[in-house]
Formats: C-alpha cells, sequence, structure tokens
C-alpha cells in the first residue's frame, strides 16, 4: 500500500458473476457510492457487476454489522456496479471467501462471513465453495399458497405479463416462470424488466426454464447491474421457487442450476435455510490509481 491514493484490489468472479475486491484491512478507505461506480465501470475502471470492500467486522460503520464481530471477523461490505448498497450476494460471499483463505485470513474449511443480510457460513469442498444462506421466506406467503405466484413481469418487447412470486433471501427476488412458448435466450433483458406490484426497493428478477428433475436454467436481471451471467441468491430464489411449484416447498433434494456463467448447486438445510454451492475464482491481483478514476 504506497498512498492513499494507490490501492490494491483482486479481480474475481463466481460462475462469471464479477467482482472487485478492495482490502482494507485497516478501515482506512470509503468505498462509496461514486468510487463504486469508478471501479465497477467496465471502460473507464476496472470493471465488475459489484465491488467488494473486505474490512473488519468489529470496523463497520453500522452497528448491526459490527455485533456479528465476534463470531465473524471479516464483513463483506458490498456494492452493486451503480453505487447502490445491498444487503446481500450469493456469489460475491464465495469470492469473499476465496479470497480471505489465499490471503491467510482465514484457514480453516469452515468460517463465518458478516454481511448486511447477516452472518453467512462457509464451507470449502475441494473446488467447490458453499455459503450457507440462511433463513429464507415467500414475500407473501398466502398469495404463494393460494396462487403460486403474486406479481406480474412485463419485459421489453414481451406481449404480455408472466406470472412470478417473490422470494426473499436478504435481498429481494421475482421470479418467472417462463411460459412454455418463450425461449429463454430470446428475452430481451436490456432494461430493466416491469414488475408489478412496484417493489419498494426495487428486485431482482430471474427467468427459469425447467430442464429436468430438479434442472432448471437461468438468466437474471440484477437490481444496480443490468444482466449479469450468475446471480447466487438469484439462483437459491429460482430453484426455491421452482421446486414450490412443483409440489416441493422444502425441497428435499439438491437442484441444479445453469445459468449463462456456469452451473451452480442448490440445497436445502434444516431450519428452513438454504445453501449455494460453486466454483469461485480470483483472476489478477493489481493496483489502482484510485485519484485516475
Ligand atoms: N450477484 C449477487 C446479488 C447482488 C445484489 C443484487 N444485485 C441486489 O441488489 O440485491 C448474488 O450473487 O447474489
Amino acid at each position: 500500500m504506497a498512498d492513499m491514493t494507490t490501492w490494491r484490489f483482486t479481480k474475481g468472479h463466481g460462475t462469471e458473476n464479477d467482482f472487485v475486491l478492495v482490502p482494507d484491512l485497516d478501515a482506512r478507505l470509503d468505498v462509496d457510492a461514486e468510487m463504486a461506480r469508478s471501479l465497477a465501470d467496465r471502460r473507464a475502471g476496472i470493471g465488475a457487476d459489484g465491488v467488494i470492500r473486505v474490512v473488519p467486522t468489529a470496523s463497520a460503520t453500522e452497528e448491526s454489522v459490527r455485533a456479528m464481530a465476534e463470531r465473524a471477523p471479516w464483513f463483506m461490505d458490498y456494492r452493486n456496479a451503480d453505487g447502490s448498497v445491498a444487503e446481500m450476494c450469493g456469489n460475491g460471499t464465495r469470492v469473499f471467501a476465496a479470497y480471505l483463505r489465499r490471503e491467510g485470513l482465514e484457514g480453516a474449511d469452515e468460517f463465518e462471513i458478516a454481511t448486511r443480510g447477516g452472518i453467512k457460513g462457509i464451507r470449502i469442498e475441494g473446488e467447490m465453495i458453499a455459503t450457507n444462506m440462511g433463513r429464507w421466506r415467500f414475500l407473501d406467503p398466502d398469495r404463494a399458497a393460494a396462487d403460486g405466484f403474486d406479481s406480474l413481469v412485463h419485459v421489453d418487447g414481451g406481449d404480455e405479463p408472466w406470472s412470478a412470486l417473490s422470494v426473499d433471501l436478504g435481498n429481494p427476488h421475482t421470479v418467472v416462470a417462463l411460459p412454455e412458448t418463450v425461449v429463454l435466450a430470446d428475452v430481451d433483458l436490456t432494461r430493466a424488466p416491469h414488475v408489478k406490484p412496484d417493489p419498494s426497493n426495487g428486485t431482482n428478477v430471474e427467468l427459469v426454464r425447467v430442464l429436468g428433475d430438479a434442472h432448471i436454467a437461468m438468466r437474471v436481471h440484477e437490481r444496480g447491474v443490468g444482466e449479469t451471467r450468475s446471480c447466487g441468491t438469484g439462483v437459491c430464489a429460482a430453484a426455491l421457487a421452482t421446486s414450490f411449484w412443483a409440489g416441493d416447498a422444502e425441497p428435499t433434494r439438491d437442484w441444479t442450476v445453469d445459468v449463462p456463467g456456469g452451473r451452480l448447486r442448490v440445497r436445502a438445510l434444516p431450519g428452513h435455510q438454504v445453501e449455494l454451492a460453486g466454483p469461485a475464482a480470483l483472476i489478477a491481483d493489481g493496483t489502482v490509481d484510485l485519484s485516475a478514476l
């Protein structure tokens, strides 16, 4: 670390959901919305779907995060590419865990990390990194039970809105069961789909196609980013919604979810919790001149 303008960074991805990790082990850096936007910019910055500051949990500004410090010494301070703060990022947790291990900040195969969405358990399984994402819920369980759906999603160029189900994974998701007549690859996700009722804090939208037994394909439009090649919380939401529509409200087997950037595994855990597992890669290390952003 030369000075306050030259800063180390690492670039990583989980099934091509990519992140700039900014180590701030002494809690000296304020990665605000503007800095996150600049770092994530794919032309004038390093380029990423999200920015992750690696900081001691005890140094977090939010009291609710500092309260996790005893169990989870490292805090994943996450922002989307547009600078907005998100409660959780599933692939981010797995890439963050890979970084903590590589840097020797965590040594065991199992440890816990702090996120704005609470403490998350990490388990390293060879090449796979699994995150216990914690408890999940349908936003409107009564409507889910009655109709299977609670909202409508309309995409650019779409003839009619599609039925969808809202799932909370710490952050908000709206999962669409794609009609048989629609080709997943052909849907235009250039712009954010319109969701009704309008979610007050925005939402991530997942489009799902069933491929086989406990096997789906998914595309996602992420809140604060745009279409990405993977979204870990979205993959969990998609598997949970599809399992529910298939009559298995608490999934009893592993689900395989194919996204444009690869393949992830979703497993139900006791206590209405869900686990996400897949690869995570750290692909480059460098320094960035923060004053030039
Ligand atoms: N890519 C992430 C989700 C990141 C946050 C999301 N865009 C939001 O605003 O909720 C994942 O892997 O879960």
